[in-house]
């Protein structure tokens, strides 16, 4: 018996930005979206019911970390990673590849796939295409990721445009494996990921080459990884333009609130990064002011909330001056405070650019969120 298929609406444009709404077998995603990055099964520091009511309708999860620990075969028993994890809304899986390449140890890639050791145990692993697509199956993923290799920045242009070419055909591959495995018929989605560094031909040619496979969403790969904004900004421009109007576009592990802001603005609809999860766990909150950095002292007899204008508990209820106390303390409860606080900016954050393009005035949103956040630390 088929299940509802994968969908995108796109209800609305303002420029380049889009309002859209994904449906998955899980709900419906808002787009633009931001994706909590739940990378071992969980949104660091956050309950699950906490992350929804910050207004996530997706968390990212990993099939590296879950392939390794513990292990996809083992959630599936235990009825998938929604049951698993207490998440019944939408999850997207990353393919691994990314993380294979910054976490694995003795990692050797070739036409076939990736083969490496765990950074836990060294227990030797070979990812290939299909074997990822199988891993995201087994965890009963919403939106998946086919499995690409994404290469550092700077690098010669002989070895983005192999790295490139070898995603194209991983493509093919991931694809063939996501309806062997009935995706499509399980309403699920798979994304064809666009990489080509920083090499404007070569990401048109990837954009243009991915486009004429047949994949629920295009996600923008290749970014992220040190380079300056302006550049990935720049690939950003020549990108989006090429790849399909009707389809979803993630930007892969993207990132503070100006980038998401620029992201938008050049027709981005999904996001993931972990700086709202990690920085709330260094001490870091993101307000709608700016950042402030609970370390410092000053923040020490404050008793103000971060932001007394929020429905966020997080936000308007505990005193900067006790956030102080917490993270000069080492207390966890910190972390937790932290995490929400920041979360709850970003979906706010998301949810404003969602109205403004929903009423046509992305341009104002966009000027007045710029101005508020170069105000840098306060
Ligand atoms: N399959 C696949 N996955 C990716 C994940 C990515 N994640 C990134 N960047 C995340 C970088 C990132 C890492 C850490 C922090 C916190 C700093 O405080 C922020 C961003 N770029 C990425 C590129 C790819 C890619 O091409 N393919």
């Amino acid at each position: 018996m088929s299940a509802k298929p994968f969908s995108f609406k796109l209800l609305k444009t303002d420029g380049m930005a889009r309002r859209g709404e994904i449906e998955t077998p899980h709900g419906i995603v808002s787009t633009p979206a931001f994706m909590p990055v739940g990378t071992q099964a969980t949104v660091k520091a956050m309950y699950p019911g906490q992350v929804r009511e910050t207004g996530a309708d997706v968390v990212l999860g990993n099939t590296y970390h879950l392939m390794l620990r513990p292990t996809a075969e083992r959630v599936a028993r235990l009825g998938g990673l929604h049951t698993f994890m207490n998440w019944p809304h939408t999850i997207l899986t990353d393919s691994g590849g990314f993380q294979v390449m910054s976490l694995a140890q003795l990692r050797k890639l070739d036409e076939d796939g990736v083969r490496f050791q765990s950074h836990i145990d060294g227990a030797k692993y070979h990812l290939t295409p299909e074997r990822s697509v199988e891993i995201q199956g087994l965890l009963g993923s919403d939106i998946q990721m086919q499995l690409d290799e994404c290469i550092k920045l700077p690098s010669p242009r002989e070895e983005v445009e192999r790295a490139m070419e070898l995603s194209l055909r991983w493509a093919e591959r991931s694809r063939r494996q996501f309806e062997t495995m009935g995706g499509p018929e399980k309403g699920q989605g798979l994304y064809g990921i666009v990489q080509g560094g920083d090499v404007p031909d070569l990401r048109v040619r990837s954009a243009e080459e991915l486009s004429k496979m047949p994949f629920e969403g295009y996600s923008v790969g290749g970014l992220a990884v040190g380079e300056p904004q302006d550049v990935m900004l720049r690939m950003l421009d020549i990108t989006t333009p090429v790849m399909p109007v009707d389809k979803p576009r993630y930007l892969m592990g993207v990132g503070a609130p100006d980038d998401l802001l620029e992201s938008v603005k050049r027709g981005i609809d999904q996001f993931d990064c972990v700086m709202p999860t990690r920085a709330g766990r260094h001490g870091l909150a993101y307000t709608r002011f700016g950042k402030v950095n609970l370390k410092n002292a000053r923040h020490m007899d404050d008793p103000r909330p971060l932001d007394a204008e929020t429905d966020c508990p997080a936000s308007s209820v505990y005193s900067r001056a006790y956030l102080h106390h917490l993270v000069r303390a080492g207390e966890g409860l910190a972390a937790m405070i932290l995490t929400w606080n920041n979360l709850a900016y970003y979906q706010s954050l998301m949810k404003g650019m969602r109205d403004a393009i929903e009423t046509g005035t992305f341009d104002d949103f966009y000027q007045k969120t710029k101005a508020d956040l170069a105000r840098g630390d306060i």
